[in-house]
């Protein structure tokens, strides 16, 4: 089902995961300003992803087999949830970037909000999987772009790409979206069209996380 919905929404997933930061990142022009409206922004966007992890490890305590490893793969991500706040303060210092007196942009405090509202009980366990798989996805494809062969991504802006482009977070991702595929696979077609939607905003709210760096507010 993942696999239909890439091709039928490629351009958009093509928009979120390849957007002109990205790129700009990648060739090696990136406007430092831009970096650090970046960073100050996703710090306030991951810790919001707690509770929103949080929820999707309730439901899937409650929703998957025992004989599957849900419970695990999400601690996992909570676990590296934990390392990357350590890591933004860290990063946050060294760019001279201060998380105290940031103010969340609107397309921010939007997509905080779908978040938020995925917490709630009375949303399926396969809408919420399939939106924590698109989530992290995103990030993994665009940062694993940063650091292909031919890139010339600043030696300084490395462990950024690290952090999301590594092989250890692909494979997270990977273990995420079987997780999502089997759920669909066992979903009712309401769930589905449900899904599908939810997997459409998140790349639309990726795409508009992406655009504030360039001066939106
Ligand atoms: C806007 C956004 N999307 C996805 C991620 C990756 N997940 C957790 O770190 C992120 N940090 N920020």
């Amino acid at each position: 089902m993942t696999e239909t919905w890439l091709r039928k929404h490629r351009l958009l997933y093509v928009g979120a995961t390849r957007h002109s930061l990205i790129h700009a990142i990648r060739d090696g022009n990136i406007d430092i300003s831009a970096f650090k409206t970046w960073l100050g922004q996703d710090y306030i966007f991951v810790r919001a992803f707690v509770p929103f992890i949080a929820s999707v490890l309730i439901k899937a305590w409650k929703e998957s087999n025992d004989r599957d490893n849900d419970v695990e793969v999400i601690l996992g991500g909570v676990s590296a949830l934990n390392d990357e706040i350590s890591w933004f303060k860290k990063e946050a210092s060294k760019w001279g970037v201060q998380l105290s007196n940031i103010v969340p942009q609107k397309a921010n405090q939007e997509y905080c909000r779908f978040l938020e509202s995925l917490t709630s009980p009375e949303v399926e366990y396969t809408v919420a999987i399939v939106a924590f798989w698109a989530i992290e996805t995103v990030y993994q494809e665009s940062f694993a772009h940063c650091l292909e062969e031919d890139s010339k991504t600043a030696p300084e802006l490395k462990e950024t790409c690290q952090r999301w482009g590594n092989q250890g977070f692909a494979e997270y991702c990977n273990s995420l979206r079987k997780i999502a595929d089997r759920q669909l696979e066992n979903a009712s077609d309401d769930a589905i069209t449900k899904a599908e939607a939810t997997f459409l905003q998140v790349l639309e709210y990726e795409v508009e996380f992406w655009n504030m760096s360039h001066g939106g507010t």
